[in-house]
Parts: structure tokens; C-alpha cells; sequence
């Protein structure tokens, strides 16, 4: 197995000692980080050794939520909320998706994610053999979930529920595992209970998590009420979703109680803070949430309520939103947004032991930002430079599983041209 050591690098850890190690090297052998520490003397040891200068390696983020085939609707409807957004715009084109549609919407959003340093996302979507198809080849990993609206026939609904089951017995683990599943209702006002029953019926015969929108708007909160007589937390919890591992989108409308009940059931979150903003949805109670101990990470949701799948955008919206709605500079310190976009992201897939931090054992799951660029100094805090100075365009190397899949911003498993053209082929064929 090749050993390639990344040397005399700012490793930025995001360790349990928020560790940042100055003139710093990270080594690794195959996919896995078998050193971290100083750049040593001896690197005979390896095979490529590859001097970085004082740049910036930190792990690889983590987008717990979105759906990557959406990016051919980038900018089709904007400024919309989100129901008439879905009901009007959405859903119509999406009824006319194929498989090729799905295959390069998602293609485009691999390169956007690979091009930003994004590592590992969560995708809910529709053709989903397609999406596993491009991780595979990409070399990106991907927590993937066949989405579930229950609005439609009950034969429509068994019929979606065998396509979700036989897509993860197809691909759960698969891709040297860089592919892995979860079961996902579409949400509580699109899926009848006794559906919802069901699919945590099968995520628990197939010991997979649950990934569901919740709580993205106070219309659906009154909706549940008046439809169930309860909030959806309470309903969810009713129906034994939160007995699974469960990974929530959005929880932007929630009471104090409620986030007890989620914080009492290790439930994970995705703040979703640009696609709740441009939905005109609210803000979450993060800080509320993260007091209590909830692994609130990092989601862009789709590039059609984004519009981009830049996750560096959620990073710092994410640290300096909330100081600004409660009046509170601690509200979201740097360091606990950037634990966001990193390990709380690897609780939010439920991969901790794997992924989310620079140490040896884990993954490597790399990205080196080029900090030899005016707004990285002076070089005084990298954590802060990261969080509130850098952006997407600063990443020159991602890695997954030890291999490189851009290298100084040359992407070297997607075809960028082709992927572009291809994408606008099948936004135009689409009756607008
Ligand atoms: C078939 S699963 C995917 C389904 O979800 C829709 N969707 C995209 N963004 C959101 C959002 O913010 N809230 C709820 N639903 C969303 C998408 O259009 C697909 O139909
Ligand atoms: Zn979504």
C-alpha cells in the first residue's frame, strides 16, 4: 500500500484538544492516517512526501444534508417559500426526472463539493442507484437515502418503500465503504404515520438510521397539530422514529421541551442556515441546541434553495448568525462552528469513529487550504482564519479514503467539461 506523508503543514485537528500542530505533518497508508504529529526528520519511510509549505490540512467537512440531483434546478425558482417552492416549482420538473437527470445534477454537485472541500455529504433523492454510481466513481463518500413522499397511491408507497430496501441491501457498505445507507421518510406532513411505521419498520430489520425533514416551517408545525393533534416531535416520537439512530433536517421550530426530547434521544441535526434563510423558513435554536449536548452539524440542503453546495458559506453563516439573532458574540464560537462542519458532521452519519478528526486510525478524509494568500495572515489563529476568512476557492487538495481527488484544483475523477455539458442538456429538455 503506498505512504504518502503531507509535511510542514498548519494541521488543524479538530481533536478533542482542538490541537493545532504548527510545521505539522499528517501521514497515511492506504486509507487510513497512520501518523500525526511533527514533520519528523526521517521520511524515508515513505513513498510520496509532499511538502505543503505552511498550508492548511484539516479533515475533510461533512454536508449532513442535501440532495445532489436538485443542482440541474439551480436558480429555476428563486425567492419563494418553501411550500409553494416545493408544490409549484419543484415537484413538477422533479415528476419529469430520469435517471440521466439525477445522474448529472448529481455529477455537478460532486465536483462543486469536491472542488469545496467537502469529503463526505448525505443525499436524499430519487434514482439513487445513479447517485451511488457517481460516488463510486468519484471516489467521494456518501451516506445515500432513497427519499419517501407518502403522497401518492398506497401501491406508489410499497412500491417506493422495496425500491428504498433493495437499494441498501444493493449498496450499503459498498464502494470500500465510502457508500452507506439510511432509510428516509420525506417528512412528517408528506408521509402518513402508519408509512412512517413502516420504513422504521425496515430501518430496523436492516439496522439502519433514519434521515427525515422536520420542523423546516411554522406552517408545518400547525399542519401537524391540526392533522395529528401534536407537534412533530412528539409525533415522531409516537411513531418510534427516534428509537432508530436519527438524523434530522432542518428542527428550525422547536420548543425548549422538545429539544430535551431530542437531547434525551442522542438525536443528530442538520442546521441547514442558508437553504432556512433564502426559504424565508427562520433560524433554529442552535445554540439551544448545542447547549444540550445535540451534534448539531453542517447541511447545504439542495443548490435550488442554496444555490451552491459550498459549505464554507454554511461555516461562517453558522458561527455568526446566531451572535446576531441573540445578541450574543459567544453565541457560536469559531472553534465549535468548525467542530460543525467536522465532527459533529461525522456524528451526524454516524461514522465517530471514523471520520470528523485528524488522528491516527481514522480515515484519511483530507483538505489542504492554500494559506498563502493575503487574507490567511497575519497567520495568528488558523482556527478563526478557517471559520471567518477563508472560502471554497482556497481548497487546492481534497483527499477521501487516501486518494486524491483533486490535487492543486485539478479534479482527477469527474470530467468537469462533460458533466457541464451533459447537466444543460437536461435542464433543457425539461417542460418548463
Ligand atoms: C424524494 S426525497 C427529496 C425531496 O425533497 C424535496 N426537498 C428539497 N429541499 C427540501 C426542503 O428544504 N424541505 C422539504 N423538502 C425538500 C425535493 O424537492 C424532493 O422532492
Ligand atoms: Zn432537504
Amino acid at each position: 500500500m503506498k505512504k504518502t506523508m503531507l509535511t510542514h503543514a498548519t494541521v488543524i485537528t479538530a481533536n478533542d484538544q482542538n490541537e493545532v500542530i504548527q510545521d505539522g505533518a499528517v501521514g497515511f497508508e492506504g486509507a487510513g492516517i497512520t501518523y500525526v504529529g511533527p514533520t519528523p526528520d526521517d521520511l524515508s519511510g515513505y513513498d510520496e512526501v509532499i511538502d505543503l509549505k505552511g498550508d492548511y490540512v484539516l479533515p475533510g467537512f461533512i454536508n449532513t444534508h442535501g440532495h445532489a440531483g436538485m443542482s440541474l434546478l439551480r436558480g429555476y425558482a428563486d425567492d419563494l417559500p418553501l411550500q409553494q417552492w416545493l408544490e409549484d416549482k419543484m415537484w413538477p420538473l422533479e415528476a419529469q426526472f430520469t435517471s440521466e437527470h439525477v445522474k448529472w445534477g448529481t455529477y455537478i454537485s460532486l465536483i462543486e463539493m469536491i472542488r469545496t472541500g467537502t469529503t463526505t455529504f448525505v443525499d436524499m433523492y430519487d434514482h439513487m442507484d445513479e447517485v451511488a454510481k457517481a460516488v463510486q466513481a468519484s471516489g467521494m463518500r456518501a451516506r445515500l437515502c432513497r427519499g419517501m413522499i407518502g403522497l401518492c397511491s398506497e401501491e406508489e408507497r410499497q412500491a417506493k418503500l422495496r425500491d428504498a430496501v433493495s437499494f441498501a441491501r444493493e449498496w450499503h457498505n459498498q464502494a470500500d465503504g465510502r457508500v452507506t445507507v439510511m432509510m428516509a421518510p420525506h417528512a412528517p406532513y408528506t408521509c402518513p404515520p402508519e408509512f412512517i411505521t413502516q420504513i422504521v419498520e425496515k430501518a430496523e430489520e436492516l439496522s439502519l438510521p433514519i434521515h427525515i425533514h422536520m420542523s423546516e416551517t411554522e406552517w408545518e408545525v400547525g399542519q401537524n397539530v391540526k392533522d395529528y393533534g401534536v407537534r412533530p416531535v412528539a409525533h415522531l416520537e409516537k411513531l418510534g422514529v427516534f428509537n432508530r439512530p436519527t438524523l434530522l433536517a432542518h428542527a428550525v421550530h422547536l420548543t425548549d421541551e422538545e429539544i430535551d426530547v431530542l437531547a434525551n434521544y442522542h438525536v443528530k441535526v442538520s442546521h441547514n442556515v442558508v437553504s432556512n434563510l433564502k426559504l424565508a423558513s427562520g433560524v433554529a435554536p442552535v445554540p439551544k441546541m448545542l447547549a444540550k449536548g445535540i451534534h448539531v452539524s453542517l447541511g447545504t440542503d439542495s443548490s435550488a434553495s442554496n444555490n451552491n453546495l459550498n459549505l464554507f458559506e454554511e461555516l461562517k453563516l453558522a458561527a455568526i448568525l446566531h451572535k446576531g439573532v441573540n445578541n450574543d458574540p459567544v453565541a457560536v464560537p469559531a472553534e465549535e462552528a468548525l467542530r460543525m462542519a467536522t465532527r459533529y458532521g461525522a456524528e451526524g452519519v454516524f461514522q465517530p469513529d471514523t471520520l470528523g478528526t485528524i488522528e491516527t486510525g481514522k480515515q484519511a478524509d483530507l483538505i489542504v487550504l492554500d494559506s498563502h494568500q493575503a487574507h490567511f495572515h497575519p497567520a495568528h489563529d488558523p482556527v478563526s482564519h478557517v471559520v471567518y476568512a477563508a472560502n471554497g476557492r482556497d481548497v487546492k487538495d481534497t483527499i477521501v479514503a487516501g486518494s486524491f481527488l483533486m490535487r492543486n484544483r485539478e479534479l482527477l475523477t469527474v470530467d468537469e467539461e462533460r458533466v457541464i455539458f451533459e447537466a444543460n442538456r437536461m435542464f433543457q429538455q425539461l417542460k418548463r
